[in-house]
């Protein structure tokens, strides 16, 4: 299986810089690289495209990730984005891209902290693209992948929930 990551930053990819003391969203594919090291039957493509938290992201970014959508050369991709604003750039994604199977997928804690999360995530988003699936945008969060418009972030708990 072939497949294009490509990845934008948020939370999944975030390590703490102890001069800064800070979390930051590093632009390199660290995280990344650990989990699909794992992944002995897929080729992937990575490419590494706006590294932000995603709450700083503006349409210019969203536009820089649906071209990277649109000159992939592999229809099945996954795009690792922050949780906060994912609902958003899946939306702008869908009106300009309608024949690749997309998984958007990120963590609610980095990885560099609990590789849990973000392993599950990424996983359950390599899973869904393995099987015989409709193009579409989808989301992978929190134990399901589904509809991308049907899958938010409820800030209160942080957690995602599927909206009816
Ligand atoms: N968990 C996250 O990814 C939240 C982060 N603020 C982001 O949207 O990039």
């Amino acid at each position: 299986m072939n497949i294009t990551i490509i990845n934008t930053g948020g939370t999944f990819n975030k390590r703490y810089n102890p001069i800064k003391g800070q979390l930051e969203v590093p632009s390199d594919n660290i995280a990344l690289d650990k989990i699909t090291q794992s992944c002995h039957n897929v080729e992937f493509e990575i490419k590494n495209i706006v590294s932000k938290d995603s709450l700083d992201m503006t349409d210019i970014d969203r536009q820089t990730i649906t071209d990277a959508v649109i000159e992939s050369k592999n229809e099945k991709i996954i795009i690792i984005h922050g949780t906060d604003t994912v609902d958003l750039t899946s939306a702008f994604l869908k009106e300009q891209v309608k024949n690749k199977k997309i998984v958007f997928t990120g963590a609610m804690v980095p990885m560099s902290i609990d590789e849990v999360e973000a392993t599950m995530n990424f996983s359950m988003a390599l899973g869904f693209l393995s099987a015989d699936i409709k193009d579409g945008i989808y989301l992978a969060m929190h134990g399901v992948v589904v509809d991308a418009s049907k899958l938010k972030k409820d800030k209160s708990i942080g957690k995602f929930l599927i909206q009816e």
